[in-house]
Parts: structure tokens; sequence; C-alpha cells
């Protein structure tokens, strides 16, 4: 890029197209005649080390998910029976955090949904984060929305396919003598059932085949047989009045249907709306429910208990569920009727292991960086790291990405072993202020107490100690002061978020005691706690810890 002579924005090409533009355009080339200050040149002549760093974002969905072959194809024996008209059995699958659950369940889903388009057999997939969505009437209200805007939009098909018909029909009969209703030829399909406009007759018996069955749906199957046949030839419908009526029946039922608010009715309302939209049609209903155990946790297992009944009353579709979850144990909280129907088969996605993770990071860093933009020792380390953590590939992701970043910053031309580490110290710093953000100001207080005693140099920090700084600050910003018996517990609690370390030590004859030392970052840590603007209000820290010590 050229920094001398920058262009001016060219003005000629949207002259007199648009009068307003072109004229603000042309003010800003010729008003601001200062050339730029050269800001961002400086960053963008660094040769960028990222050919696409979406790829290593947590929101991209890959196309390939090495060490899951054998889950994928788990999931997709037990799925395959969606694609036959059946219903699939229920799936749990369980698996530490960053196990590729997510991915490889969407991974799946994407591919049923295509395959059940090309074989035209209806079937939906619906996903939903019960970390965001954690309420029976949130769930079945969003259910609910998602599916009357399917019938909605299949409704929309139909309508035009019938009018494309009727279209059909004014041409042939004005082509032909009109044709007599009772001449067209019998093809044996039926006329009553709701979705029969559709039905083509194409000669497969879906009960006979174990390949995809052939349902309504297409466009396709409306087509007349050959272009001399009959337009209603290979449809339920006798003439034009029973089109017409067909339409009207299908837009009133559009009318009909009423889109759940997202508060304020009861939920039994909600569920007959959502149990309606479902059954409108015949089709297979896969619904997937991650972090199912947050809603279970939430709310209870209503939600499960009502979805997994559903089979036994519907008419035309069929449910099966899929529930994602990093906890084992959430399934304890279940009645005893909803676990063994959700758990029908159950799927373990294992850690991964160091090796498991470089392949994983090797796929995308192909697509992810330049060429050369990696040594060699990049991505061992970055796949040891998150080994080390618990086989976590959005971490080991994560690593590599940040790596990248830290490189570009500083302008290198190849990311190496230094940019992981400082990689590694940056994400963990960002889960240790992101942690102590949301620490309640109690615990606020007692952290902040230990930070202005290791700053004055305690160490072995004992619990009577930061008790009686805690007191102190309690005092300076008027808030509440806790029993120390309390204290120990939050205390015990950072212990347990890995923000302070607290060992309990003998001390012979005088007992036991804590010794509790700071295993975060201390500045950085005081930083997050004095941006609370509770905790901002105390002043001249250093004096008043003093006067503490000299007592
Ligand atoms: N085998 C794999 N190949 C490629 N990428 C993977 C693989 N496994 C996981 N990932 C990636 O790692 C990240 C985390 O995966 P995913 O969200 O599926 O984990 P999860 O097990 O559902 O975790 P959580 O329980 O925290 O939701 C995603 O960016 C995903 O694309």
């Amino acid at each position: 890029m050229s920094d001398d002579n920058p262009e001016p924005p060219r003005t000629d090409d949207v002259e007199g197209e648009t009068d307003g533009f072109s004229t603000t355009l042309e003010e800003t080339a010729i008003g601001d005649e200062e050339p730029s200050q050269g800001l961002f040149d400086d960053l963008l002549s660094g040769e960028p080390i990222f050919e696409n760093k979406e790829v290593l974002r947590p929101s991209y969905t890959p196309h390939e998910l090495p060490h899951r072959t054998d889950q994928i194809n788990k999931m997709a024996t037990i799925l395959v029976a969606a694609l036959r008209g059946e219903t699939p059995s229920n799936i749990l699958i369980y698996g530490k955090t960053g196990t590729g659950k997510t991915a490889s369940a969407k991974f799946v889903s994407k591919e049923l949904e295509s395959t059940s388009q090309k074989y035209s057999v209806p079937c939906d997939v619906e996903y939903i984060n019960c970390e965001v969505t954690d309420t029976q009437y949130r769930v079945l209200a969003q259910l609910a929305n998602k599916f009357i805007e399917k019938n909605e939009a299949r409704i929309d098909r139909r309508v035009d396919e019938l009018e494309d018909r009727l279209a059909d029909l004014e041409e042939y009969d004005g082509a032909d003598d009109p044709s007599d209703p009772a001449e067209r030829p019998a093809d044996g399909t039926g006329g009553t059932a709701p979705t029969d406009d559709v039905s083509s007759g194409t000669g497969t018996d879906p009960q006979s085949s174990s390949s995809p069955v052939e349902t309504e749906g297409s466009s396709d199957e409306l087509e007349p047989d050959a272009d001399s046949a009959h337009p209603l030839t290979s449809t339920p419908f006798s003439d034009r009045e029973e089109v017409r009526a067909r339409i009207d029946e299908l837009e009133a039922d559009r009318e009909s249907f009423q889109e759940v608010p997202m508060t304020g009715w009861p939920t039994d309302r909600v569920y007959s709306v959502f149990f309606d939209a479902v059954d409108y049609d015949e089709r297979v209903v896969v619904i997937m429910l991650d972090e199912i155990d947050k809603l279970v946790e939430k709310s209870g297992d209503d939600t499960l208990y009502n979805l997994s009944r559903m089979n036994s009353e519907l008419e035309n579709s069929r449910v099966s569920i899929i529930g994602i979850s990093n906890d084992l144990k959430f399934t304890d909280f279940l009645d005893p009727r909803v676990k063994s129907s959700l758990g029908e088969e159950e799927i373990v996605f294992p850690p991964y292991d160091a090796n498991q993770l470089r392949d994983i990071l090797q796929h995308r860093s192909n697509v992810a960086f330049k060429a050369d933009a990696l040594s060699d020792d990049v991505i061992p380390l970055c796949a040891a790291f998150a080994a080390q953590e618990h086989g976590d590939a959005r971490r080991a992701l994560d690593l590599l990405r940040t790596a990248g970043e830290l490189a570009e910053r500083s302008q290198a031309e190849t990311i190496v072993e230094k940019h992981v580490r400082q990689a590694q110290d940056k994400i963990e710093l960002d889960r240790v202020v992101e942690v102590v953000r949301t620490l309640p100001t109690q615990s606020k207080l007692v952290l902040f107490a230990i930070i202005l005693l290791e700053k004055n140099g305690v160490h072995s920090i004992n619990t009577g100690e930061v008790f009686n700084i805690y007191k102190r600050l309690c005092e300076e910003i008027d808030a509440d002061v806790l029993t120390q018996r309390r204290v120990t517990d939050l205390i015990s609690e950072l212990d347990m978020l890995g923000i302070v370390n607290a060992v309990v030590v003998s001390k012979g004859r005088y007992g036991r005691t804590k010794e509790i030392s700071l295993s975060v970052p201390i500045d950085e840590t005081e930083a997050v706690l004095l941006s609370d603007s509770r905790l901002s209000n105390i002043d001249d820290i250093q004096p008043f810890v003093q006067a503490r010590f000299e007592n």
C-alpha cells in the first residue's frame, strides 16, 4: 500500500445517480485535503498471519470432526430411522466441555435434514440451547413458534403449487376440450386426509420399503405425468373446485395459527399450541436440547416429561429428543419414567488426548493461517496445554487463535512458542478477571483483604488476619460484617475457584490453621476489584493497612 499519495475517494461513478450521496463524497474529497496520518498503514503493512480467522472461532461449525467418527456414526445409525418414517430412539449425549458434543450433533442434524430433503422425507430438526432458554414456557414457546413458521412456509409452498396447477388447468382447457372430471384417469389416491393435496401416488409404498419413504412435500409431486396428461392426473382432486376448496382450507389454517408470546400465557396453552403445530403435518421431528442439565436445574423435569410422552398422543408426527449435557449426574434428578425414556441410547464423548487435539488443530490451521505462518512447535504446545486442562478442543482452538493474534499484534511473521505461552497467560488472566468481576461483594472484600495483606509483605496469611482486615474494609464502605465462620467459607469458595490457595497446616499443640496465599496476579486482580464502584470508594488503603499492623 502506497503511503505517499493516497488516492482520493472516487466520486464519478456515483455522480448523478444519488445526488445527496455524491455531494457528500465530493465534499469529503475536497474538504478533507489532509492526507491520512498513517494510523492504520503500519498495521496493514505487516504480513497478515491469518488467512481466515473465522474458522478458529467458537461460532464456526467445522465440516470435518476428526476423532468423532464413532460418535457421529452411532448418532446416524439411530437417527436414520427418521428417514424411514419411523421414530428414532431418544439419545443422551454426555461429555466434558469442549469434547465436540454440540459440533457433532449439529453436523449430524445438518446431514439428516439435507438427506431428508433429497429423498423428500419430511424431517425437521430443532436446536435449543437450554442455558439461554431455560424454562418450560420458553422452550415450548420457542418450539411452537418455530413449527408455526415451518407450517406457514409449507402452506405457502402448497398454495403456490396448487395455484400453478389451476393455471395449468386453464391452459389445458383452453387447448383441448374441457375435460370431464369423471374421465380423468383414476389413480387410486385418496382425497380426504389434510395433507393429501400433494400425494402423488408415485408408486412407492412407504410401508413396503426400507429405503426412504416417499411422502408429500416436494413441489415436483404435483407435476403432471406427461405434457399431454390432464393436470389433475395423479392428484387427489377431481376438478378445479376441489383444488380451490383445498387452497381455501390451507389459507384458513394459516390464518388460524397464533404465535405464542414470550410470556403471559398459561403453560398448558403454550403446550397445546406447540402440540398442534408439530402435529399439523406428517413428519419426524428431532428436538435437540443442548445443556439439558441447565433446564432441569432451573425448572425441573416437566418439559422433558411432556416432550417424552407426546408420541403416544400425536397422530401425524413423531418426536425424538437428543439431550446434550456435560453433567453426568443430572439424570439423578429426573423422574424414573423420564430418565428411562430420555436415556434410550447414550453416547459418551471422552476428552481428547494431546495427539487428537493436535490433529484437530492441524485440520483447522490449514485453513486458518497463511502458509508457513506457524513454527513447528506451536500446534503441539497448544495441544499439550489444552490436554492438561481436560482435553478441551475449544481451549486448544482459543489458544491457537490468541497466539496468532498476539503474533500479529507484535508484527511477527510467524507464530512461535513464545506467543503460545503468552496466549496461555492471557486466557488464564481473562478467566480470572471474569471470575473476580462477577464475585459477590462480600467475596470481593475478603479477596481484597488477602491482597492488602500480600501487598504488605505478609506471607502464610491466616484466617484471623484476613478477618481483621475484612472487618475494617466493611466498616469503610458501610457493608454488613459477616461472622468469621462465614468468611472462612468464602475463603474456601475462592480456593475452589482457583483464586486463592488455602492449605490447612498443623501448628502442633496450637491446633490447625489455614495458610492462605493468592494464586492470581496481584495487580490485575486488584484493578478488577477497584473497578467495582463500591470498593473504589475505599481511599488511601496503605496507611489504613499499616495502622492494622501496628495494632
Ligand atoms: N473433533 C473435532 N474436530 C474439530 N473441531 C472440534 C472437534 N471437537 C470439538 N471441536 C471444536 O471445539 C469447539 C468446542 O466444541 P463443542 O462446542 O462441540 O463442545 P461441547 O462438547 O459441546 O462443549 P460444551 O459442553 O462446553 O458445550 C468448537 O469450536 C468445535 O468446533
